[in-house]
């Protein structure tokens, strides 16, 4: 087990990885452009809802239902840092009834609803209040491929001089430039925001719509619509009730996860474990998705 471990990237992964480290005593140096709660990172503006949401990669399931148990353990003990909220999806077609749905704990419905789109399902969703993961973050720096994971020489030599044997990269979709990672392609959501535009505590927002490939970073007009639509169906007054944020993120999509130790990387020296490539099941994943090997 390395001694301590600098870890690149302080979205949801980063310090959940950084989190379970700690417990295991291993001293961690957590490196990222932006502070943890900046709005601006993908984890902080998404949902935070727990569901399995585009992910093709079949290990997502079990990761979400393991963290979905000790979600379920914490809010049983009355946790504070888990919240039950409703959600409502909107879908074109009827869907089947996914594997999770049988949770108890998670009252999956389908509901028929009269509006814009056909169907909809209803579940309680878990929010893990953002607040936990707020955390001193080592330095604000970006690390550019050249200067983490092209120069082994150098990379050794910045490893070392910050006292690191390890290195975990949770750098999400930041990785498609760092490690020039061209499987990994930004899924554009858009969320509007109601009542409080305060991510860390448990708005209400409309929307997590899904576009693959899609750069744009404003809200399109007839996107905006769309979503006031839907906020109507919800039951929000749109009329006399103006979003109070709307928010534009792209999830890091692959088509399989990224988890696994950088062989070439390892061995000129230092270890190198990747970790990114969640698409929107990030907070869903958050407590099972590094592997116990990994941490080892
Ligand atoms: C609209 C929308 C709604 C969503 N809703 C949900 C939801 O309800 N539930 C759910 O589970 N998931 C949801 N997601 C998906 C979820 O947000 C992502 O899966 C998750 O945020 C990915 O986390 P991450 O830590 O891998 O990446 P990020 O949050 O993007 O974090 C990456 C970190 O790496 C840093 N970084 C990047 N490049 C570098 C570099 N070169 N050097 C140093 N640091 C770097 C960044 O600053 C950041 O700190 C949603 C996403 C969107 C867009």
């Amino acid at each position: 087990m390395a001694s301590k471990v600098l870890v690149v990237g302080s979205g949801v992964i980063g310090l959940r990885t950084a989190l379970e480290l700690l417990r295991k005593n291993v001293r961690v140096c957590l490196i990222s452009p932006k502070t943890p709660t900046n709005v601006s990172t993908t984890s902080m503006g998404a949902g935070g809802l727990w569901m399995p949401f585009h992910c093709d990669d079949t290990r997502v399931d079990g990761w979400a239902l393991s963290t979905l148990d000790e979600l379920t353990t914490q809010h049983a003990s009355s946790d504070r840092n888990v919240e039950v909220v409703p959600k409502v999806s909107f879908k074109r077609q009827l869907m089947e009834p996914p594997t999770w749905s049988k949770s108890s704990f998670l009252q999956f419905q389908q509901l028929d609803v009269d509006s814009l789109y056909k169907y909809a399902s209803q579940n309680n969703m878990r929010l893990p209040r953002r607040e936990q993961l707020k955390c001193r973050v080592h330095a604000c720096v970006a690390v550019s491929s050249s200067n983490l994971f092209q120069d082994n020489e150098r990379n050794r030599d910045r490893g070392q001089a910050l006292g690191c044997d390890g290195v975990v990269n949770c750098t999400g979709l930041g990785s498609r430039a760092l490690c020039l990672d061209e499987a990994l392609v930004g899924a554009r959501g858009v969320l509007l925001h109601y009542d409080r535009y305060n991510p860390s505590l448990g708005d209400n927002c409309v929307g997590g719509t899904y576009l693959v490939g899609d750069e744009e970073e404003c809200v399109r007009e007839s996107e905006r619509e769309m979503l006031l639509r839907n906020a109507q169906t919800l039951g929000i007054d749109t009329a006399n009730n103006d979003p109070v944020g709307e928010w534009v993120g792209f999830r890091p999509y692959r088509s399989s996860v990224r988890l696994e130790i950088d062989n070439d990387l390892t061995q000129s020296g230092m270890r190198v474990v990747h970790n990114y490539g969640f698409g929107g099941s990030g907070w869903t994943v958050m407590l099972a998705q590094l592997k116990k090997q990994l941490l080892s």
